[in-house]
């Protein structure tokens, strides 16, 4: 008699995970028409039930959990003024690409009022590098958010902690390194007339940048250019003969301007 009883149980049993297997396989017969884009006319109402099997799938989300080897990283550095902003823009109509500009995410979280923003301020003033935490933090979050897989990083890695810190938070190695390269004399002419209200925009923090620029950037642009990945272009030609120069750096990368081929 116990045996019979226990083997009801294991029919029961058997039987309900015979259900649920069911119901598995039609909920992804299901999802597979609909990822195809065919319209799921499913006349079976015990069906409806099936809908809350998407309740224990993990859940996808907009932004990119890692970053990968094919992501395209281009790192954009050169000195104060050199024309670094001015050309990313254009890469970004040309080649499609998303423009992180290091100073603009500070800016960005000074002007929120927060008590990071205010540190950044006091950073700035001084024209010195605020620390790299600060910067790869606000660089991860604005990556993951844009979704996109080919970043155009400007203004970083500023020295060798902006540098081993993205490594290690982020788990990235540039693919190139674009390196702007202007006189000193023409950097400070060009920051003058700049004009858009920088607190850092004036003779006295200009000659600080500068100094930063050539004690902690300058060896950083080694190091990639040790490993083959720095490409010196002439800034202190006009905008479009600098670009001409940018777009031979990209060509060599396999891209090409968009509306031509597939990038
Ligand atoms: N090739 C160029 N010839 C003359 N003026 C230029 C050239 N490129 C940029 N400029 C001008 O120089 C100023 C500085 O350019 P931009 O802001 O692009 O430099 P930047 O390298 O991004 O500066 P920063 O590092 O301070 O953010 C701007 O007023 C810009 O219009
Ligand atoms: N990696 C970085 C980038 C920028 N900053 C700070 C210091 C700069 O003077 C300022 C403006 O940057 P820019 O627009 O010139 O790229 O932002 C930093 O500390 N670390």
């Amino acid at each position: 008699m116990a045996s019979n009883g226990a083997c009801d149980t294991m029919r029961v049993f058997l039987l309900a995970v015979g259900c649920w297997l069911n119901l598995l396989i039609k909920y992804y017969a299901m999802e597979s028409r609909a990822n195809h884009n065919q319209v799921s006319h499913c006349p079976n109402k015990c069906l409806s039930c099936v809908q809350w099997l998407p309740l224990f799938k993990k859940k996808k989300q907009n932004s990119i959990e890692k970053f990968q080897n094919h992501d395209i990283i281009v790192y954009v550095l050169g000195g104060p003024g050199c024309g670094k902003g001015t050309q990313c823009s254009k890469i970004v109509e040309d080649f499609g690409f998303i423009h992180l500009s290091a100073g603009e995410l500070l800016e960005t979280e000074v002007k929120t009022g927060s008590e990071t923003g205010k540190m950044i301020q006091e950073f700035k003033k001084e024209g010195k590098l605020v620390p790299s935490e600060v910067v790869v933090k606000l660089l991860k979050q604005a990556m993951q958010r844009s979704g996109n897989r080919k970043f155009l990083i400007d203004g970083f890695p500023r020295n060798e902690e902006n540098r081993l810190t993205a490594e290690k938070m982020l788990g990235i190695q540039p693919t190139i390194v674009l390196v702007f390269d202007c006189s000193e004399e023409e950097m400070i002419r060009r920051v003058m007339q700049r004009n858009q209200g920088r607190v850092d925009d004036n003779m006295d923090t200009i000659r600080k940048r500068l100094k930063v620029y050539k004690e902690s950037t300058l060896p950083v642009i080694d190091y990639y250019a040790k490993k083959g990945k720095a490409r010196k272009i002439n800034a202190e030609r006009p905008v479009e003969e600098v670009f001409r120069s940018v777009e031979a750096v990209f060509s060599e990368l396999g891209l090409v301007k968009r509306g031509k081929t597939i990038v």
